[in-house]
């Protein structure tokens, strides 16, 4: 944030609302207070004002959860200082609240006690006027503590944290291939002894939806998994094992059933892992977290996975870097105080993190490893994980490939040939549905319509149905069957295109 950015880069988080202040004449006075901000936090970071400053120009430009993540720290910093001044008041805070120097000459001194009575006012006013600036930006306080935003990426973010590129993709490219050795080593029966492995399975590539941009992105950047080698109906193509999930918890009390109605997770050692010491015990989050425990341990998880391998920046780390969001262009989502902000926060402290003078774990990385995770996960009633290479299968309403066991076995279910991109269905529940309720339901994920074949072909089909009824011949024209140049198969055909031909 300490960097300019492009008034045309501005993508507010805060969507349009009826009769709202038009501030464009304001922004580029706006972008550059908030980059001054920022670079004063960087040089006084313990200092309340400076994050209480910087959010009123973040609440102007409109981004209500970055606004938020900062009245958080500002209130921390105050509360923090003031119980710090009535715990010994020899105390005198030093140059912009940076140190504490304990005064042990005895002085009765008036003076100094104005002084502090000035300064335990001041902190009193600053952490006021916080709370207020931060219930500004709650949507939905006083009942929740919970705002409205749209995910957008932001304007500041670095240009080699928004793009993978080809280092990434061959480091991926590596996993397959070990991955490719896990089956040799676990899967015995799947290949057979003394029978040579023919090489990796699976291949990522670019242009997945070929080289048009698909729903404004860039169809570079639109990465999938294609087959290394032909393979055949049955075969495991990649075990994904990963520490990367969180589980819902049980309910109030220990019961099994949770907070959202279901049963609850009540493996006592759940979310910690073995390898976890008691330092690192996070069973706290799901008692804090309720129905969002799963989400919020994942991302946590995330979190303390790039502390423990010491990356620059949590976007670098390798499992961050590689999945994508979706923003979705009209979708106002809710963001929760607690589980988006203060538990991440608390669980950074608790990983040794310095949240005020550390910036790579400024409120708006949080939010962008959110959508990104949000974008990749998948669940089942108790849990919610990334695996590092199921996540870069798109979605096909006829895959070729599913996940047979939870610790992350994937297996195509077809006979497949090389170069075949690798699908998988994102929702097991939608496959039978027609076409506009399956893309309706799919924009969950996808930022523009489902470019799978189904889709493309049904989406033809009905095109086609329309101009015969304008011409009222009944069927002058055939239904225009194209397969994507991405896509090679021939498919199988499903009971509704039966139905269509004999019609
Ligand atoms: C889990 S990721 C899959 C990997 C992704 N393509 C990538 O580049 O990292 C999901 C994203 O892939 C894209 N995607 C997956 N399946 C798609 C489909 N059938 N049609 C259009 N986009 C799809 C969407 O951008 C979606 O948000």
């Amino acid at each position: 944030m300490e960097t300019h950015f492009d008034v045309t880069e501005w993508q507010p988080t805060k969507a349009p609302e009826p009769g709202e202040e038009d501030i464009s004449s304001e922004l580029p006075t706006l972008i550059a207070t908030l980059n001054d901000q920022t670079r004063a936090i960087y040089r006084h970071p313990y200092d309340p004002n400076g994050w209480s400053c910087r959010a009123e120009t973040l609440a102007r430009l409109r981004y209500p959860e970055l606004a938020v993540g900062d009245t958080c720290k500002a209130i921390i910093l105050c509360r923090t200082l003031l119980a710090r001044l009535c715990e010994d008041r020899r105390y005198k805070l030093g140059y912009h609240m940076d140190f504490w120097m304990l005064d042990e000459t005895e002085s009765n001194d008036e003076e100094e006690d104005a002084r502090r009575d000035d300064l335990e006012q001041r902190l009193v006013d600053l952490q006021a006027d916080a709370h207020l600036l931060q219930n500004e930006n709650l949507y939905h306080f006083p009942t929740f503590e919970e705002g409205r935003f749209l995910q957008r990426p932001y304007p500041w973010m670095e240009a080699k944290h928004r793009r993978r590129d080809d280092e990434l993709l061959a480091e991926i490219n590596d996993d397959f291939e070990e991955a490719e050795l896990k089956i040799v080593n676990n899967f015995p029966k799947e290949r057979p002894a003394g029978q040579v492995s023919k090489g990796r399975c699976c291949i990522l590539k670019r242009h997945a939806f070929g080289e048009m941009d698909v729903g404004g992105n860039d169809s570079s950047e639109l990465l999938g998994v294609f087959a290394a080698r032909d393979l055949a109906q049955e075969t495991v193509i990649v075990i994904d094992e990963t520490e990367a999930w969180g589980c819902i918890g049980p309910g109030k009390g220990g019961s099994t059933s949770n907070l959202s109605g279901g049963a609850g997770c009540s493996d006592p050692i759940h979310p910690n892992l073995p390898s976890d010491d008691v330092s690192q015990d996070l069973r706290w989050i799901r008692e804090r977290a309720g129905r969002y425990a799963a989400e919020v341990i994942l991302r946590c998880r995330f979190l303390i996975g790039c502390i423990a391998d010491d990356v620059a920046h949590p976007l670098d780390h390798t499992l961050i870097a590689r999945l994508t969001p979706t923003y979705r262009r009209e979708k106002v989502r809710l963001f929760g105080l607690e589980h988006d902000i203060a538990i991440p926060n608390d669980c950074l402290q608790q990983f040794g993190i310095d949240i005020f003078s550390d910036s790579s774990y400024d409120t708006w990385v949080l939010f962008t490893l959110e959508a990104r995770v949000e974008n990749n996960s998948w669940s089942d009633p108790l849990h919610s994980c990334i695996s590092p290479l199921f996540s870069l299968f798109n979605h096909s309403c006829e895959p070729n490939v599913e996940k047979i066991h939870t610790i992350m076995v994937i297996r195509v279910t077809e006979d497949i040939k090389q170069g075949e991109q690798l699908f998988v269905d994102y929702d097991g529940f939608m496959k039978d549905q027609p076409l506009a309720a399956r893309r309706k339901r799919m924009k969950k994920w996808l930022d523009a319509d489902c470019q799978c074949t189904k889709c493309q072909r049904q989406e033809a089909e009905q095109q086609a149905t329309d101009e015969r009824c304008t011409c009222g011949c009944g069927g002058c024209k055939e239904p225009g069957i194209g397969l994507a140049e991405w896509d090679v198969a021939d498919k199988p055909v499903f009971p509704e295109d039966a139905w269509t031909v004999r019609k």
